[in-house]
């Protein structure tokens, strides 16, 4: 596989990080507008860093694109002549729709929208998926290569947004449980840094247990909670105080956010 990653910041560099602890890809072109930052993937032997975009497109298969949706029309319209009908262009671009995208380059082009997140950096994302009418024929294709990063799923289009909050923003949501149950674990006197040891790698047993098993929560939850235990009597105090009410009410906040800004502007 001939790979460019177009824009490569944040997203970008996670994305390329996850391709090259993975097999498979036999080029993989890096553009961006200042080289600088990312001069050390030079190292690699698939690894060509550039700032031509079009040299990548012509020398790539797949299309990564991974600037900001502000950035995309223009992007598009750099190199729309280059591309072919064999092209694989996967967008990871928040808010703009295929339709917006066909708009610019057709709808002759296999055109795919992912929603990776920031653990496919370490081969971890949970990778949602659609396309074109043409670009279904790619899935297949695209969820191999985020399957190699993690755990990726097809969904429809108008689900994107849904899962921009539960697999993007859901890093940051996961984050913040793992720093307050750390911020618990320091208080009952363990030192900062064994408290996130213990907080990270117990949060990291429950997902796995769950994957693995493929057991519901509830029966897993059932297997710790000894009658007049601690365990419930902690859980209980969690759910009087809100807990599964105040995460599904943020989870609404951040849909509502997303759906309040109109597709292409966000
Ligand atoms: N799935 C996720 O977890 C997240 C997804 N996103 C989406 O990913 C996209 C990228 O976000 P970030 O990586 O945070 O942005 P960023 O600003 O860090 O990266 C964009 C990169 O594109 C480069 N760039 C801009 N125009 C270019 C051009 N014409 N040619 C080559 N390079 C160019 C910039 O120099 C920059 O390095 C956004 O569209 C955002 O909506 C953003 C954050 C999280
Ligand atoms: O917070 C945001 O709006 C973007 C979308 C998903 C992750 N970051």
């Amino acid at each position: 596989m001939k790979i460019a990653i177009i824009g490569v910041g944040n997203l970008g560099l996670s994305i390329a990080k996850g391709i090259l602890n993975s097999n498979g890809t036999t080029s993989l072109y890096l553009t961006k507008r200042n080289l600088e930052e990312i001069r050390e993937y030079d190292t690699h032997e698939i690894v060509t860093l550039t700032t031509d975009n079009r040299e990548a497109v012509k020398n790539s298969d797949i299309l990564i694109l991974a600037v900001q949706p502000s950035q995309l029309e223009e992007l598009l319209n750099n190199f729309k002549d280059l591309l072919t009908e064999d092209h694989v262009i996967i967008s990871t671009i928040t808010g703009y729709s295929i339709e917006n995208m066909e708009e610019i380059l057709g709808s002759n082009h296999n055109i795919i929208r992912s929603m990776p997140n920031t653990a496919i950096s370490v081969g971890q994302s949970m990778t949602c998926i659609c396309s074109n009418k043409k670009g279904e024929a790619k899935l297949e294709l695209a969820k191999s290569i985020f399957n190699q990063m993690g755990h990726s799923m097809v969904i429809p289009e108008n689900q994107m947004q849904a899962a921009t909050v539960i697999c993007a923003s859901g890093i940051a949501f996961w984050m913040r449980l793992i720093r307050a149950t750390t911020q618990g674990a320091i208080q009952l006197g363990f030192d900062a840094k064994e408290a996130q040891e213990l907080a990270m790698h117990t949060c990291s047993g429950a997902a796995n247990l769950l994957i693995e098993s493929s057991s519901h929560p509830e029966e897993e939850i059932d297997k710790v909670t000894t009658p007049k235990g601690c365990t419930i009597q902690g859980l209980n105090e969690m759910e009087h105080q809100g807990l599964s009410s105040s995460l599904i009410q943020g989870i609404v906040a951040s849909y509502n956010k997303i759906s309040r800004i109109k597709e292409n502007q966000l």
